[in-house]
């Protein structure tokens, strides 16, 4: 029971500081695309921000098995901790590179949906988890989210993808898993054939 409680408020804690932080920064990077920034504000709500506590245990074969397969975040914004062990890497220059751990740091994820906002100016980066043979790894993420119903309008003259719900991204996402075993994303709504 004590360590439940220690738990909860201990992630209560991160919930909410992470709240403020995706907020002010998404707020920051919509300035910068000179767009409405009180759009988060007015758009996110808590029933479908959520924060994902992942755990990989050692694996003998490392290099056979992913901690986390190759994906895109399916929010706006995530804000990441990793521990010592080390084990994410993003694509950068089509290679995959490390995320060094850094314990005084936070990792900071476009996800789709403001690839889409932003009409591609923020990428929503590709990344992945290798697995460790001795050593176990923990990470805690926070997704920022906005409502069901809110609609993702692309900015721009030239807009492209087309606009969409976060709720039929969703389906189009739990779709595509259940059809192809793989998440085609963004590529789904947009507004050139791909
Ligand atoms: O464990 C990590 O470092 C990454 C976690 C992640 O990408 C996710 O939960 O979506
Ligand atoms: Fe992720």
């Amino acid at each position: 029971m004590f360590y439940f409680s220690y738990h909860s408020s201990a992630m209560e804690r991160f919930a909410s500081e992470s709240e403020a932080l995706a907020h002010t920064l998404a707020e920051v990077l919509a300035e910068k695309l000179e767009r409405k920034s009180n759009f988060f504000k007015e758009n996110c709500v808590r029933n479908t921000c959520y924060v994902r506590m992942n755990r990989y245990p050692p694996c003998p074969k490392p290099s056979e098995v992913y901690g986390l397969m190759p994906h895109t975040d399916s929010d706006f914004l995530t804000i990441l901790y990793q521990d010592q062990v080390g084990g994410l890497q993003l694509i950068k220059d089509n290679r995959w590179v490390a995320v060094k751990p850094n314990p005084r740091a936070l990792i900071i994820n476009i996800g789709d949906l403001f690839q889409a906002w932003s009409n591609g100016m923020y990428k929503s980066v590709e990344h992945r988890v290798m697995t460790n043979p001795t050593m176990e790894r923990f990470s805690t993420a926070y997704f920022l989210c906005p409502s069901y119903d809110a609609v993702i309008e692309c900015s721009g003259d030239c807009p492209s993808y087309r606009n969409f719900s976060f709720r039929e991204f969703r389906q189009q996402v739990q779709d595509d898993v259940k059809k192809l075993g793989y998440k085609v994303g963004l590529p789904r709504f947009s507004n050139h054939l791909y």
